[in-house]
């Protein structure tokens, strides 16, 4: 269980996140929405250690991740991130194997279970074909699919991810928010006890149609804080979506009666 209690943080002095929060489960997937600016990214950069909190705390089954060390914090938590500064010369084999770094040996070679698990993430994220590409040359789309791929190798109990579907068209968004959910129900192990184990999932969220369809639970921030954390009809009310992103909207049922869908209310 990931706990994150009354976390502030910010930039310099200036809080961005006032007062966070809310809690994780393992297996259990939790996507985070709110407007622009809001301070989502905020929130993934504080979760991932690298803003550090200015009061509250975060902590998973009671240990506090500000106390870990970095290679600790690694194994712990695993970050697919917005931005892809990846090294352009790399092959996709090296970036995803980069995922095993924090179980290295002194000499920093993957062994034959390391390897098995970065050909199995590969297949997971239908990223194999690409292992020999250069990374500089693949398309936004593929490059998020192998930082996917990275996460999963790390095989840590809490994964973030930031905006994962921003580059994809809709087959592969679904296809990765389908692998995100069968990761989190079906594990790889590697995390060095052989033992399978079900990661807790943030995701940052702008499509809401996608976060009816694949959350088990929704945060919604607006400036900062927290509007409401539940489950996905707790969160998705036509007043405070409205409310919080500025333009009237309605949540229907979808066509097959199974989701909520939230439709923008055009004049
Ligand atoms: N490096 C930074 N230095 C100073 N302020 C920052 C920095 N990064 C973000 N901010 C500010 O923090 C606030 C929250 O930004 P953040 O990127 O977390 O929002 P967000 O909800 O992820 O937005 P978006 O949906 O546009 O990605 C904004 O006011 C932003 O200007």
């Amino acid at each position: 269980m990931l706990e994150v209690s009354h976390l502030t943080v910010g930039y310099g002095s200036k809080p961005v996140l006032k007062d966070v929060s809310f809690r994780l489960a393992d297996g259990e997937i939790l996507a985070v929405i709110g407007p622009n600016g809001a301070g989502k990214s905020t929130l993934v950069r504080a979760l991932s250690g690298i803003l550090p909190p200015q009061c509250g705390s975060i902590r998973y089954n009671g240990r506090d991740l500000c106390s870990l060390s970095v290679q600790e914090r690694a194994r712990m938590i695993a970050v697919v991130p917005q931005a892809r500064n990846l090294p352009a010369g790399f092959t996709a084999w090296q970036v995803v194997s980069l995922g095993r770094t924090p179980y290295l040996n002194w000499f920093g070679q993957l062994s034959p279970a390391d390897e098995e698990l970065v050909r199995e993430a590969m297949r997971r994220t239908d990223t194999a074909h690409l292992a020999e590409r250069l990374v500089g040359e693949l398309s936004g789309g593929e490059l998020q699919r192998l930082l996917l791929a990275r996460a999963l190798v790390q095989a840590t109990p809490v994964m973030l991810l930031d905006e994962p579907t921003t580059h994809l068209d809709l087959q592969y968004q679904i296809g990765l928010l389908n692998r995100v959910v069968e990761v989190v129900r079906q594990p790889i192990s590697g995390n060095g006890n052989g033992k399978p184990h079900s990661p807790a999932a943030l995701v940052v969220l702008h499509d809401l149609n996608l976060v009816a369809r694949y959350a088990d639970r929704v945060l919604l921030m607006v400036d900062g804080c927290v509007r409401s954390c539940g489950t996905v009809s707790d969160v998705l009310r036509p007043a405070m979506l409205s409310e919080a992103f500025g333009v009237p909207l309605e949540v229907m049922r979808s066509p097959n009666g199974k989701y909520p869908l939230v439709v923008p209310l055009m004049a």
